[in-house]
């Protein structure tokens, strides 16, 4: 997988990188095929994620991370218990590193633990001065989910979204416009500029989603998520003999037919399970 990352990478831009952000002498280099915790730096170009009509300002990467990377990071994260703080009204669980994120900026700053400024070395920031420095680390349980909301004025507009152990759909609503994408395990989503200031981002409160789909030939023609061809799905599928036979064996799915829509001809319901994301971004610091 990392190898097709790394075919992204321009060495002038990888380079320069480097030296702008943070020391690489800390971060033990790895071979390729002994990386199986470790996260190596990589600069990649984002741009080449970005998703299709989807006013340019969200991009998505999927099997960013390896499995043993995500278990490494779920370790990491259950080793912690006294950093759990329950948000009741919500009814998920939540881990803050980084600092207090206050209208002054960040205050009571601290550094991120190895584990997720490892993790910050495969993130993008859109400029080469500012650092991640924040991390919110949110668990849902199947069913749970999170509001249509602003991250606000406080952070860095420019959002890096890993996520671990279960799909779910990801909406950005604006007025009576929404766009749905499908976001997997191992995946890596940004967003930035009016993503970020115009449009609400959320995950609905379901046990399962809903993809709808146009399946012909033995093929999905169509579906109403706007990442559909950069997921995991859709690479899947491109490999399988007979699609409906794929989608109707996996433990998670359950494929409906529709009847009488000029666009679908099926909906796929996919379970959720229990989802930690981690989320990355740039804070601030108090000015004194
Ligand atoms: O968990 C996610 O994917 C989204 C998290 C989020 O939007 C936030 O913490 O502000
Ligand atoms: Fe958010």
């Amino acid at each position: 997988m990392f190898k097709a990352i790394l075919k992204t990478v321009k060495q002038e831009k990888t380079k320069s990188s480097l030296s702008e952000q943070q020391d690489i002498a800390q971060i033990p280099k790895i071979e390729e095929k002994q990386c199986q915790t470790n996260f190596n730096r990589q600069i990649l170009e984002y741009l080449p994620y970005q998703v299709p009509n989807s006013i340019e300002a969200i991009f998505y990467i999927k099997e960013i991370l390896t499995l043993q990377q995500q278990e490494y990071l779920m370790n990491e994260i259950y080793n912690q218990p006294k950093r759990w703080v329950d948000l009741l009204h919500s009814n998920r669980r939540v881990q803050k590193y980084g600092g207090d994120v206050k209208d002054e900026g960040l205050i009571n700053v601290e550094l991120l633990p190895d584990f997720l400024s490892q993790l910050s070395n495969l993130c993008f920031l859109d400029d080469n001065t500012l650092k991640i420095n924040h991390a919110l680390i949110n668990e849902y349980a199947p069913g749970i989910g999170i509001h249509p909301h602003f991250d606000g004025p406080l952070y860095h507009n420019f959002v890096n979204i890993f996520s671990i152990n279960s799909t779910c759909i990801f909406k950005f609503k604006k007025e009576d416009q929404s766009l749905k994408l499908f976001v997997e395990p191992g995946s890596l989503l940004i967003f930035t500029k009016q993503a970020y200031t115009e449009w609400l981002h959320g995950i609905n409160y379901h046990h399962d989603d809903t993809i709808l789909m146009n399946i012909k030939y033995n093929q999905v023609c169509n579906t109403d998520l706007i990442n559909f061809p950069q997921t995991s799905l859709y690479q899947n599928l491109q490999k399988v003999d007979n699609v409906i036979e794929y989608l109707n064996s996996q433990p998670n799915y359950e494929l409906c037919q529709i009847q009488n829509d000029n666009q679908f001809t099926h909906s796929l319901i996919i379970r959720r399970l229990l989802r930690v994301s981690i989320t990355l971004r740039h804070v601030p610091y108090k000015r004194i």
